[in-house]
């Protein structure tokens, strides 16, 4: 195992964002967090990378890197002035990536061509690359990201999960949060199902099915919904 969740929770005053959850996430993994507004999805995105402090529990990685995690956040307000290349140069020298590994990751979410074009005039999904482009830098072994797909068109979409499926290949842990379904089938090793800032289900896709006697993932989140509306 890579991470552990240990009894970890967050309230916000009265409001429960996340009850109580142990689990471990393991290496070489994609883990897909799902659930409509207001699931918890951000809230255990901001308890994994600290962004916020829990409110019981702790989070404990077992990364081999200096850096343990590389974090996409669901949006980026880069400086408008600078360009890609000055922004991931920038980032670069905390993370000593080198510049064959820069250039790489600028063609990789297919920005080489724009390199030298100031990001102030980049459109949302430009930017929403530009924002991966700075996660994909870091060599280390666990990458979390919210929300990633967000203003993504279709092809970048596809190219988006093939950049997965390579980080995959290379061992790597990589959580992300999506409220799309089809991503979640067609990336996740695992699936946390996420519902009133509880997790009602975590593992692989068949175990859920069978766990919710479901077919399809649009199914079990019916059937999440109607068993805690009846518990209302
Ligand atoms: N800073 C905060 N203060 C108060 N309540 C919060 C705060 N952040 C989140 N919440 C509440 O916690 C619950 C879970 O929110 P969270 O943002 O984790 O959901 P989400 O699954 O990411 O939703 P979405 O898909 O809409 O972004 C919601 O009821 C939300 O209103």
């Amino acid at each position: 195992m890579i991470i552990e969740l240990k009894n970890i929770s967050k309230s916000y005053k009265k409001k429960l964002a996340l009850a109580p959850v142990d689990l471990t996430f393991n290496e070489g993994e994609c883990i897909v967090l799902c659930g409509g507004n207001g699931a918890g999805k951000s809230t255990m995105i901001k308890m994994l990378t600290g962004i916020e402090k829990p409110s019981t529990g702790k989070v404990i990685f077992h990364s081999k890197h200096k850096k343990a995690f590389a974090y996409m956040p669901d949006q980026m307000n880069f400086p408008p002035e600078f360009t890609p290349i000055e922004i991931l140069n920038y980032y670069g020298k905390f993370l000593d990536a080198k510049k064959e590994h820069i250039d790489h990751v600028l063609k990789e979410v297919g920005l080489w061509e724009k390199r030298n074009v100031r990001v102030g005039g980049f459109s949302k999904g430009m930017s929403q690359r530009l924002n991966l482009a700075q996660c994909l830098l870091a060599d280390t072994d666990i990458y979390i990201l919210d929300e990633p797909t967000n203003g993504l068109d279709p092809y970048w979409v596809i190219q988006f999960k093939e950049v997965i499926q390579q980080l995959k290949q290379q061992k790597k842990t990589v959580i992300v949060s999506s409220h799309i379904m089809r991503d979640a089938i067609e990336i996740a090793d695992k699936v946390m199902i996420l519902f009133n800032g509880k997790v009602k289900s975590y593992g692989t896709l068949d175990c859920i099915y069978k766990e919710h006697q479901c077919e399809s993932l649009e199914e079990v989140f019916l059937s999440v919904h109607q068993s805690e509306q009846s518990t209302v």
